[in-house]
């Protein structure tokens, strides 16, 4: 086991860039949704950066991008609904588990750990997903975006982890691949850990300076 797992009895999991390559489902969706609007596709590598902030901010910057300038309420709003529907239709046709994940909760389950998911992603795409990709049994609790009024960089859904389990913040980590995740675990008093093969607005989450860093989740174990 890595030092940086001593004392730790809960990982807290981000879900995309960081279990899941789910950027290939995200952009299908986004495209599709630019589409109904009469624009042009943005593609997979744009997607790639916008991703971490939920599916509003997702919306919002693909048709900032399209349209040259942040576009009104309702056109927001139209668009965000038709970019859930086109991800409702196929939220894991492409997204694919990384490598090591599998291996890591296992052994990490097998050590006692209490594992949870804390995404950004709205709540309902949460359970399809896992299930898909026979992921979800080992996660004790899972939140999305819009599981409490707050979502990451805030520490909420952190610290509602810590609560809900009866654990310190300083028995708990954070695992993720973003500036977010690595704020939220720092503002709620976790340790943190990040993997750099993620998205993170094309910056390396390094320059977050998280307590660790691994390649690869099998690292851990
Ligand atoms: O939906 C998003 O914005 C990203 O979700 P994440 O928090 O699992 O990276
Ligand atoms: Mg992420």
């Amino acid at each position: 086991m890595l030092p940086l797992l001593d004392d730790i009895r809960l990982i807290a999991f981000d879900l995309d860039g960081t279990l899941i390559d789910s950027v290939p489902d995200l952009a299908a969706a986004v495209d599709a949704m630019l589409g109904d609007l009469t624009w042009p596709p943005a593609g997979e590598a744009k997607v790639r950066d916008w991703v971490g902030n939920g599916s509003h901010l997702l919306v919002a910057r693909a048709l900032a991008d399209a349209g040259g300038s942040a576009a009104d309420e309702a056109t927001l709003s139209r668009a965000h609904a038709r970019f859930l529907a086109h991800y409702r239709a196929a939220p894991c046709a492409r997204t694919r588990v990384f490598p090591g994940v599998r291996e890591a909760l296992d052994a990490l389950d097998a050590r006692g750990l209490v594992l949870a998911l804390v995404t950004n992603k709205p709540a309902a795409f949460i359970d399809p997903i896992l299930e898909a990709l026979a992921l979800r049994d080992y996660f004790r609790l899972t939140l999305g975006g819009d599981s409490l009024p707050e979502k990451k960089p805030h520490p909420a859904p952190l610290l509602h982890l810590a609560a809900h389990f009866e654990i310190a913040p300083h028995h708990c980590l954070m695992v993720g691949d973003s500036r977010h995740d690595i704020e939220a675990g720092k503002r709620a008093g976790f340790r943190t850990l990040a993997v750099p093969y993620g998205y993170n607005h094309g910056e390396p989450v390094a320059a977050s300076a998280p307590d660790g860093l691994v390649e690869s989740l099998q690292e851990l174990v």
